[in-house]
């Protein structure tokens, strides 16, 4: 099978509000898509949905040709949008956490991945900067073998520096028979790590498309196209 996502208008209103309104949206094998969508737009709807936190209302989504559920959570790989370590914990504490709780994790990766970060097994977790926080909950979440990895906002409130070194270690560990959903608001940064972007807008899917091709028939970059869009 190609792709590892489909949805097919999949639809989901909470109450009165619709947030995901008719939203048909495949993500191939070894592709890196960004959803892209201001606030409120149903990125964390759709994500939600994916992990299988949340049912739809209407529609069909498959993660490997399963629906979201016990099956498919093993199969994803998620760094949420805030730190998920416990105060305690020291680097080599959250590695152990994550090696006894997924089967698919890979200590090997997760050594030369703390190396690349510059961050040792030692230091606690609570004394890790923004940043370095950052590259450890990558690090455990890029270390696992998954078949869909899904990046809320990977690198939000991280300088520069330590930003090019966290979609480094995006793009050098990225496994090809997997998918990638990398959702920020700072489209400019990551605009070299995506291969594909699905522009979301009040629950629907405005604009979607591999960023080789838009950046050619639109001649301006997906970060302008954003503000076009967005505007
Ligand atoms: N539990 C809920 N009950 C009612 N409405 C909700 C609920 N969760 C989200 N919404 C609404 O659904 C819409 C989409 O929200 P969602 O959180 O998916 O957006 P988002 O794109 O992730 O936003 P952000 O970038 O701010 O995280 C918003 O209008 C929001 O107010």
């Amino acid at each position: 099978m190609n792709n590892i996502v489909e949805m097919k208008n999949l639809t989901k209103k909470y109450m009165k509000k619709t947030a995901l309104k008719d939203v048909n949206l495949n993500i191939e094998k070894g592709k890196i898509i960004g959803l892209l969508g201001p606030n409120g737009s149903g990125k964390t709807t759709m994500i939600k949905i994916l992990m299988g936190i949340l049912t739809q209302s209407t529609g069909e989504v498959s993660i490997a040709g399963k629906k979201p559920g016990t099956e498919t959570k093993s199969m994803v790989s998620y760094l949420p949008d805030r730190n998920f370590l416990y105060k305690w914990m020291k680097i080599k504490d959250s590695i152990d956490l994550f090696d006894d709780f997924y089967n698919d994790f890979d200590r090997e990766k997760a050594k030369k991945l703390l190396e690349f970060m510059e961050l040792e097994e030692d230091m606690k977790v609570t004394k890790l900067s923004k940043g370095m926080q950052e590259k450890l909950n990558l690090t455990l979440v890029l270390s696992r073998n998954a078949k869909l990895y899904i990046l809320d906002e990977p690198i939000a409130g991280v300088d520069p520096v330590a930003r090019e070194k966290i979609l480094d270690a995006i793009i050098n560990n990225y496994n090809e028979d997997s998918s990638m959903l990398i959702t920020t608001h700072l489209v400019h940064d990551l605009e070299r790590v995506f291969e594909e972007v699905a522009f979301l807008k009040n629950g629907e899917i405005v604009l979607n498309g591999n960023v080789e091709s838009l950046r050619n028939e639109r001649n301006m970059s997906v970060d302008e196209l954003y503000r076009e869009v967005f505007k």
